[in-house]
């Protein structure tokens, strides 16, 4: 069982005005500092909204060409800020593999190989995740029932396989970037390879 360790107020957003509480935890299984914001008491809704966000350095920071990830981040803080909810910011950069193994990944891409393919060029798997401390602070702030915000059915079946139940599924809008160095192949072959249910009507040009 993992615990709340320390629970405090900050405001966050790109303006620095939306008030949330950020979480930290005890009794995580591996090893990464993985933190939770709450938006208003959202954890003392009976079915809140929940995203799970794996870090992503170069898009959640420097809002990066080459993926959506910052994006989904400021459109969940935001829909977060309305409705409630609660964002488990998890440090799986790279889908598991690391900063500097993502930036190898990119180079494979570069010339030519997709997301999937250059993970595999370097000897990982497609996706190395596991959302299993997900479900560990989920279940230390009481929630036992969400609504989740992700395209990703892996997440889906992360949750239900271990306890939590999704009584909803809310889609998040994905942000084309064209040019060289653009995230459109990137979420393609998230929908055709990763099974995403993007919807491609629902890709933004941002
Ligand atoms: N290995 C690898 N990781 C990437 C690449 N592009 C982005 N990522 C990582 O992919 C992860 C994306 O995380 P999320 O946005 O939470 O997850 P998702 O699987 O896209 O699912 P949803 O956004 O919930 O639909 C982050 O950890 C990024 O660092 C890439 O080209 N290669
Ligand atoms: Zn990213």
């Amino acid at each position: 069982m993992a615990e709340v360790r320390a629970r405090v107020h900050l405001n966050v957003g790109k303006k620095s005005d939306i008030p949330a509480e950020i979480a930290s935890f005890s009794g995580l299984k591996d090893g990464q500092e993985h933190v939770a914001l709450i938006f208003n008491q959202a954890d003392e809704q009976q079915t809140p909204l929940i995203r799970m966000h794996s870090e992503c350095l170069t898009g959640d920071v420097f809002h990066s060409s080459r993926c959506d990830c910052g994006e989904q981040l400021n459109e969940s803080i935001e829909l977060m800020h309305e409705q409630g909810g609660v964002l488990l910011y998890l440090r799986q950069e790279g889908r598991g593999i690391g900063l500097y193994n993502k930036l190898d990944a990119y180079v494979l891409q570069s010339q030519g190989m997709n997301t999937y393919e250059a993970n595999n060029h370097l000897g990982f798997a497609d996706d190395l995740r596991d959302f299993s401390d997900a479900v560990l602070m989920l279940k230390a702030l009481g929630i036992s029932q969400v609504k989740l915000m992700t395209n990703n059915p892996k997440k889906l079946d992360a949750l239900r396989n271990n306890g939590i139940e999704v009584k909803a599924v809310v889609g998040t809008h994905a942000h084309i970037k064209v040019g060289q160095t653009g995230n459109q192949a990137y979420l393609e072959t998230k929908i055709a390879h990763g099974a995403h249910m993007l919807d491609i009507k629902k890709i933004k040009k941002s």
